[in-house]
């Protein structure tokens, strides 16, 4: 289980009314949320309410001002054996498959960054070869994508590129902050129906940022409102009719109008 308790999180900020001296701006209040195994969750938030900032202190990579970040009961910071039981269980997909797959590499060493983690986790050598023909038949893609470079892929076999990394490493957990964004709608539909399938299959758990209600609605178990640092709503996805968040109600009206409109033109 992947859990945050009491998170607070604050930055840096130059003062404006003076030369020398700072300030803190607090970006994250009392954040608490646990995901159980199996599961996903969705974090949910307007742009700036602080979703990524949520992303890098359950990845690892931000250190919370206070609070606790814990994996299957093992806090993540304050001990090298709390971020090795994270590097071995939890991956993560970003939303910029274009930077986040180096240029230079073939399409087999992007995946080769997440066969080398399983391998020194596991202390052996891979056949990699059959390991990389096999994870890129598992996210759809053709074995002799293998020796392609990324710009001679689109954006959705990019990022199903950088999901087949992400699995490469056998995680338990993955985090994709943002990681459909940025396609064509088709695309992302195609891109959900890949993870719910791999969710079954490799009994994998989500942690789902986006600002988009749809996707959220398509693929996680519980959702989670996110504004201005402050959690105003935490539910199952099947109570989400019954939020009382301002910008959730907002967003399940206008997914309502969408679905009217649709409904007038088809008549
Ligand atoms: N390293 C940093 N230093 C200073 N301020 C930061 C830093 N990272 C984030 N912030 C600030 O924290 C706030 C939340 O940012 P965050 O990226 O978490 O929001 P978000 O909800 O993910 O937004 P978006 O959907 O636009 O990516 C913003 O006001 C941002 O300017």
């Amino acid at each position: 289980m992947l859990e945050l308790k009491d998170i607070c999180v604050s930055f840096r900020s130059e003062r404006q009314d003076r030369v020398f001296g700072h300030t803190r701006q607090q970006v994250l209040f009392d954040v608490s949320l646990s995901v159980k195994k199996g599961t996903c969750l969705g974090i949910l938030g307007e742009s700036g309410s602080g979703k990524s900032t949520m992303g890098r202190v359950l990845c690892g990579l931000l250190r919370p001002d206070s609070g606790e970040a814990l994996l299957d009961g093992i806090p993540v910071y304050g001990s090298r054996a709390g971020r090795r039981n994270l590097q071995n269980k939890l991956s993560v997909v970003f939303q910029d498959y274009t930077t986040s797959a180096n240029p230079r590499f073939r399409v087999k060493d992007v995946i080769g960054e997440g066969l080398t983690v399983r391998e020194r986790r596991e202390k052996r050598r891979l056949d990699r070869p059959r390991e990389i023909a096999r994870l890129l038949e598992l996210v759809g893609l053709p074995a002799d994508f293998a020796g392609r470079f990324p710009h001679e892929l689109s954006g959705g076999q990019l990022q199903r590129v950088c999901i087949a990394r992400a699995v490469a490493c056998s995680p338990e957990v993955i985090l994709f902050d943002e990681a459909i964004s940025s396609l064509d709608a088709h695309t992302q539909v195609q891109i959900m129906d890949l993870l719910r399938e791999l969710k079954e299959k490799l009994g994998l758990t989500y942690v789902f940022i986006t600002h988009d209600l749809t996707s959220i609605t398509y693929l996680c178990d519980d959702v989670l409102f996110l504004y201005q640092g402050h959690v105003t709503e935490y539910l199952p996805v099947s109570r989400i009719s019954e939020t009382k968040d301002e910008y959730a109600r907002r967003l399940l009206e206008s997914i309502v109008v969408f679905d009217t409109e649709e409904r007038k033109d088809a008549v």
